[in-house]
């Protein structure tokens, strides 16, 4: 019987919305749950004030693949002192079980669980193609799961429910989201304020999240083009905003991906040019090798393309949108990690 399990990983939104499905899942079995993240990234925004989680542990460390010299021996001495710290933690609280959802957050609380050797690790890998830890860990793991990868026990992407309730099968294009991922996406927001008088003059509303940087900016030029549009930086009601929209522009992001799908929200993609290995490009290209969705690489990103995607078969896209993915991943991922530890 596993009482407590440890939760790892996180660093931007799209591993922290799987770590929190999990803690979730968790939590509504009655299982203690131990956080171990970064104190630098998104992981103190998500998760420092959250009650569900027994005990937190936001520890200093950072990316290395893309540091040199001095700067990657620093962050290597760093992760190997903070593993053996994570190490401590296990003997202490006899951990078992270690679920990581990946990013640099993760590094430290995965190693551990590779040393401590009565413990099992679960990796939850997000994307299309495989992040530089999980590459290095997912050897010594009792399972990986991913959602892009035909030989996972669960296939479907751990998406919280409120996507699948909220969903519905879209008929004609009223209102667009422009949604630019956890951080937001400049390009996206460009890209909106240039056709958003036109969408206007159409009489399609706008919902767009801009990211929290360039909120101000994009705030200021719709109230300088007089268009009243639902403007935001970040909100927890993603699954509102996603429900109310007929279309969206997005990040391909794989936890926003997945959400849209399970939305059944038809969406034209552009990825994150410098995501490691272009992944956020793979992710949304298995979508559009099953003419699910559309997608544009940000430097060729047109208007003609966007206003013919608008005017296209959304309809069909969104019905066929309903069987690219299932509910009650998450569960069934928990049911597989307990029974096999
Ligand atoms: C720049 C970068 O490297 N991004 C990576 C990061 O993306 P990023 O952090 O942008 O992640 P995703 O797009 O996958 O997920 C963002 C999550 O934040 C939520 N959300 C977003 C905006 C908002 O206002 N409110 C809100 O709750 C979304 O609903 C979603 O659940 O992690 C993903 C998953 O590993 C990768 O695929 C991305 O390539």
């Amino acid at each position: 019987m596993i009482e407590t399990v440890v939760v790892t990983g996180g660093g931007t939104g799209g591993h922290l919305k799987v770590a929190d499905a999990f803690i979730d899942e968790l939590f509504k079995r009655g299982i203690n749950i131990i956080f171990i993240g970064s104190s630098n990234g998104q992981d103190k925004f998500w998760f420092e004030n959250d009650i569900r989680i027994k005990e937190k542990y936001f520890l200093d460390t950072k990316g290395v693949v893309n540091k040199k010299g001095f700067g990657k021996i620093a962050s290597l001495f760093n992760i190997f002192s903070k593993t053996i710290y994570c190490l401590n933690l296990y003997f202490k609280y006899k951990i078992k079980v270690v679920i990581s959802v990946g990013g640099f957050s993760a590094a430290p609380a995965t190693f551990a669980s590779i040393l401590k050797r009565d413990c099992n690790l679960y990796i939850h890998e997000q994307n299309s193609k495989m992040g530089k830890l999980n590459e290095l860990t997912s050897k010594f793991a009792t399972e990986v799961f991913s959602s892009f990868d035909d030989n996972s026990l669960v296939k479907d992407y751990p998406v919280s429910n409120e996507f699948f309730n909220s969903s519905r099968v879209r008929e004609k294009v009223k209102t667009i989201a422009f949604f630019g991922g956890s951080q937001g996406a400049v390009c996206i927001n460009d890209f909106a304020l240039k056709v958003a008088s036109k969408l206007n003059e159409m009489g399609i509303k706008i919902i767009h999240q801009t990211g929290k940087n360039d909120f101000e900016r994009v705030k200021n030029e719709y109230k300088r083009l007089n268009i009243n549009a639902d403007v935001f930086d970040f909100s927890k009601e993603i699954p509102l905003k996603m429900s109310k929209a007929d279309f969206a522009v997005s990040r391909a992001g794989a936890s926003t991906l997945w959400e849209l799908c399970a939305n059944h929200l038809p969406t034209l993609f552009v990825p994150y040019k410098y995501a490691a290995s272009d992944h956020q490009y793979y992710n949304a290209k298995v979508l559009k090798d099953k003419n699910l969705c559309f997608l544009q690489r940000e430097d060729e990103l047109s208007e003609d393309y966007f206003f013919e995607a608008l005017n296209s078969d959304i309809h069909k896209i969104s019905i066929e949108l309903i069987s690219s993915i299932n509910p009650n991943a998450t569960s069934q991922i928990v049911d597989i990690i307990l029974k096999k530890s």
